[in-house]
Order: C-alpha cells, then structure tokens, then sequence
C-alpha cells in the first residue's frame, strides 16, 4: 500500500471577481511508503491547492485521495499524518509549550506521552529557550520552526509539509533539512512543497514538477543528478603539458594540471592520460543542477 495515492484529482476554485480558476488539472500522483517526495512548481502552480486537498482542508472538484489507505477527509487520515501549512498561525497569546500540550490533547495523548514529546520536539526545533514565551514574540522562523513540531507531535506515519523551509534563514533550512533525512531514516513518509530545487536535491528520493495545475514530470532524483552530468573536472600529476580535441587545459601549483573534459571524451583522455606516465589525483563529475532542469520543464509547461 502507497503511503499517499492521489487519482485524477481537480480543483477549480470559483469566484464573483475572478470567475473560474482551474488550479489542478487531473493530477495523479502516488508516493510509496518511507519516501521523501519534493513537490516543485513556481508560485501559484497548485502545489498548496493540492495540500488543502490531501488535509481535507478543501473539496475536490473531481478525483479521490488516499494517505496510509484512509480517504483523505476522514479524521482516522488525520491522526497518521502530521502537516504543516503554508502560513503557521497560531494561538498567539499561549506560549510554545501550552499550544503543543493543546495539539497534543486533540490527538488524544496521554499526559506523560505529551510532556515526553513536547519536551522532544521543542529540543529538536530548538525551541526550548523560547518554550514559555508567548507565539505572539515568535519570529517568523521560530513559528516555523513551532509549525514542525506541532507536526511532528504525535509521531505520525506521514508529513505533509508545505513549503517548510520558507521563513528561515540558512541554519533553519539547514536544521530542517536534517530532520527531513531522520524522518526518513526512520522509515516516515515525507511530502513537502517547494519552489527551491536546492531543498530537493539534497533531501528527496523522488520529485515532482508541476506547472499551471498540471504535473509535468517525476523523476527520480539521483537520475536527474546523473544525467545532468555534461563533463569532468580532471587534475593530474607528472606532466607539464596535455592538449587533446575539446579539453581545457589549465596549469595549476604545484606540478598539477586540472583538465575540463566533456562528458563523451572523458575514457579516450583518461587512457592518453595514461599512456603519457600522468597520475590522476582527481575525477569529479561537473553537473547541471536541478534549477536547470526545473527551469527546462516551467517552460515547456506555460507553453
Ligand atoms: N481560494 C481561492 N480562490 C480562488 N483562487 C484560488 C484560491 N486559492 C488558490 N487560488 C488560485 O489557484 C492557483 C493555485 O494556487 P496555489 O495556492 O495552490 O499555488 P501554489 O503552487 O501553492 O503557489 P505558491 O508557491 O505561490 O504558494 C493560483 O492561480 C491561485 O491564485
């Protein structure tokens, strides 16, 4: 069973002002249990529409969802998904910890089961020093940071985060990002929206790019890491010259030569390398990072 399961689900959004707005177009999508999915679209894509929809926070025009093999919309789906929305808002006159003992009893958590996870997520957010303050003195990256553990409260199968690393400075992203990976180690389903390729290369088994409401592509990641490779950065020793069809010679200190050879040349120079004495001391890949490639499929889809 897929941790989430989405079949041709459409929402079309109807207003006095604005008449008719198709933000998703039959999109079906499935993310396997224990998986790291990246959602990628540019802003007004249907990325938090989607989200909305699997919290049952809003109704589909058409199509069904699915988390852990419970309709999506039943209070049975909520309690194994933790979620955290686009905005955080809080009560903002309770301080940190009240708004959790709060969470934690809408989930039905014993008292010691909420002081032993409240005191946890508090300590992984890094929120303990801000614990008694009250939200309303909260930055935007600590309500952030809140809105996570709130997520992670009561230990559930499944996240679905909505832009979690937005708000936060480098070491937030940074700090989210490695919860991200434990979550993921320990066998959680993780399903975040983004529009920063960077969260996703580092962090996601799989993503998906969607475009103006509809999916375009979802690619494994390392396959788009692998076939972004366009050539090699190539150093060696013991030769004080090297010149070969396509390959940039640079002469750096100390006696080595680092060469940028193009994806298809790479073995025909590595075996002249070798015929002329030199000792290779490094072979590493030069790729094309995933904003290019996010960027190729955006365009192709407002096409
Ligand atoms: N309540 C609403 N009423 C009318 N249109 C809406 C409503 N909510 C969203 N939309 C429209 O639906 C489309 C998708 O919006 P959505 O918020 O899902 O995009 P998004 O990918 O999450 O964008 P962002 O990255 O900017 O948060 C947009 O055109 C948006 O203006």
């Amino acid at each position: 069973m897929n941790a989430i399961d989405i079949r041709n689900l459409s929402k079309t959004y109807r207003t006095r002002k604005w008449g008719r707005v198709d933000a998703l177009q039959d999109l079906t999508l499935s993310v396997g249990k224990g998986e790291v999915f990246g959602f990628l679209g540019p802003n007004g894509a249907g990325k938090s529409t989607t989200i909305k929809t699997l919290m049952g926070l809003i109704s589909p025009s058409a199509g069904t969802a699915q988390m852990a093999g419970v309709p999506v919309g039943d209070a049975r789906c909520r309690m194994k998904v933790g979620y955290l929305p686009e905005n955080p808002a809080f009560y903002d006159f309770l301080t940190a910890r009240e708004y959790l003992r709060f969470v934690a009893a809408m989930f039905g958590m014993s008292p010691q089961e909420t002081q032993a996870a409240t005191g946890k997520v508090l300590g992984l957010l890094e929120l303990e020093g801000a614990a008694d303050r009250p939200i309303r003195g909260f930055s935007k990256g600590m309500v952030q940071r809140l809105g996570l553990a709130q997520a992670m409260l009561h230990d559930p199968e499944i996240y679905v985060l909505d832009e979690p690393m937005s708000g936060l400075d480098p070491l937030g992203r940074a700090l989210v990002k490695n919860i991200i990976r434990d979550l993921k180690q320990q066998g959680k389903t993780v399903f975040f929206s983004t529009h920063i390729t960077a969260d996703v290369e580092v962090v996601c088994d799989r993503v998906g790019v969607i475009v103006k409401g509809k999916l375009q592509t979802v690619n494994a990641v390392h396959e788009l890491l692998a076939a972004g490779v366009v050539g090699y950065q190539v150093q060696v020793t013991g030769l004080s010259d090297f010149s070969g069809e396509g390959v940039e010679v640079t002469v750096r200190g100390g006696g080595i030569l680092e060469l940028q050879v193009p994806r298809e040349l790479l073995s025909l120079t590595l075996e002249k390398l070798g015929s002329r004495g030199a000792e290779i001391t490094l072979i590493e890949p030069n790729r094309q990072d995933l904003e290019s490639f996010f960027l190729e499929v955006v365009a192709q889809g407002k096409k």
